[in-house]
């Protein structure tokens, strides 16, 4: 099993470049299936275990994927022979339900077996499904597969999503994008990626507007093309770096972000004490003194992200004061605390609400990253901590974060990766 081995106490200063957005890249890839005519180029993909299963997956049902350079891929699609993705790798993360909506856009059918993701909480896709039948499909749940029909074509239609899902909005999107005539999807996620998902799709030729709105119109048409694309920066990556150099009293410059997505988390940095200085295309967050405890609810873009909540209640342990979570989008994103605990903070959990009391100093212990963003919760823990953290389970963390260990050493923390000869306890 790989551990990380993090010798706290290190003020973290420098530059650190962040990669391209998982939760676009993860929409994006299958996107690039529907291509009727030539390749797509992606760059600025990140190197996470997220985007080495999608390719998998992808190559599977016949994608030619070639790779050039560090992180841009060519997919060529036009080997594709299959509607069914019922694999290994599909049920291994969450994204790979996009794989639905882009075989159905595509084939008019899809198979896909019930995607996986991080454990917290219940995940429905019943917005999902609820959007592929007001498009004419038909959808039936089978032996853990995902199977979804539309014998007659997909027409476009109105639809009202009753949650903000970010998931349910980008598979409409992908399924109406062929469709015939138009489909309104009311309600719609707005998030950075929402957008980048859309901006990709009318790369190539899709006639989507209103994406970064709650109200998105898709205009069905009958020919998508490839075409070359970057991916946009990882908002959740950066808001990570961002926390974790405030937690270390350090002085980081985060290099290829766009500072507008990030501007729910510099506030609230802002607010706990923490200096920000924008760039067109960088943010430098630097902090001397001891930062103090606020209030945060998590809530769809554009309110503070929930994939942030858990780092960020590391940063609110060791404020002054007190501190109030509440996490309003996953109903277990708290599993982080209890490892928290066992390093000192002092936080009580209740339903949604997680009361934090800020002490003095973290102390290095054996943790457990028990899911993505826990995992980078566990991280900034460690780095802040008095002596030695290791942290297991980071298969988690690599689903998600590029390089995260060379991207810290970069900016002085001790941190390396090690192997043991433990055998890892799968508990999800
Ligand atoms: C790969 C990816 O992009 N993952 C992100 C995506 O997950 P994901 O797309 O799975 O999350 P959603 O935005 O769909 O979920 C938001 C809320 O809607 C509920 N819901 C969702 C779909 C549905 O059909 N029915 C339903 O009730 C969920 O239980 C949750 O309470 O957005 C989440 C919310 O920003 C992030 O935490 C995840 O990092
Ligand atoms: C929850 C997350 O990812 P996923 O939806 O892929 O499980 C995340 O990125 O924080």
């Amino acid at each position: 099993m790989e551990k990380l081995l993090i010798e706290g106490g290190k003020r973290l200063f420098g530059n650190v470049v962040i990669s391209g957005a998982k939760n676009a890249a993860v929409a994006i890839l299958p996107a690039a299936i529907l291509s009727d005519e030539g390749i797509c180029k992606i760059d600025n993909l990140p190197q996470i275990e997220d985007i080495y299963c999608l390719e998998k997956m992808l190559a599977e049902i016949g994608a030619s994927i070639k790779k050039e350079g560090k992180d841009c891929i060519i997919i060529d699609p036009s080997g594709i022979k299959s509607h069914i993705a019922t694999g290994e790798e599909v049920r291994k993360m969450r994204a790979s339900y996009y794989l639905i909506g882009a075989l159905l856009s595509k084939y008019g059918k899809a198979e896909v077996v019930f995607p996986g993701g991080c454990p917290i909480g219940v995940r429905p896709i019943d917005q999902h499904i609820k959007g592929f039948e007001a498009l004419g499909a038909k959808v039936l749940i089978e032996h853990g597969i995902i199977k979804v029909y539309a014998e007659e074509g997909l027409k476009g239609s109105s639809i009202y999503l009753d949650v903000v899902s970010v998931g349910a909005t980008i598979n409409i999107m992908l399924a109406a994008c062929k469709a015939k005539g138009t489909t309104i999807i009311e309600n719609a996620a707005k998030e950075p990626h929402v957008v980048d998902v859309a901006n990709f799709l009318n790369a190539m030729g899709a006639n989507i507007k209103g994406a970064g709105t709650d109200v998105i119109k898709v205009t069905g048409v009958e020919h998508l093309k490839g075409c070359e694309y970057s991916v946009v920066p990882d908002q959740i990556e950066a808001g990570t770096y961002m926390i974790a150099a405030a937690a270390t009293k350090g002085d980081v410059t985060l290099i290829n972000v766009i500072p507008k997505h990030l501007e729910s988390i510099t506030a609230k940095l802002i607010e706990m004490g923490v200096d920000i200085e924008e760039g067109e295309d960088t943010i430098r967050v630097s902090c001397k003194d001891k930062t103090h405890g606020v209030n945060v609810k998590t809530l769809p873009y554009p309110g503070f992200p929930t994939d942030l909540q858990q780092p960020l209640s590391v940063l609110l342990s060791i404020s002054e004061g007190r501190s109030i979570i509440t996490e309003n989008i996953w109903e277990a994103r708290f599993k982080h605390v209890d490892e928290l605990k066992r390093m000192g903070a002092n936080i009580k959990v209740e339903g949604k609400i997680a009361l934090i009391e800020g002490v003095e100093k973290l102390s290095g212990a054996d943790v457990v990253a028990t899911d993505l963003r826990a995992g980078a919760a566990m991280v900034i823990a460690g780095l802040v901590a008095e002596g030695y953290t290791t942290i297991s389970s980071i298969r988690h963390i690599d689903r998600g974060y590029e390089n995260i260990e060379d991207k810290l050493r970069g900016l002085g923390a001790e941190i390396k990766r090690i192997k043991t000869d433990e055998r890892e306890f799968e508990c999800d």
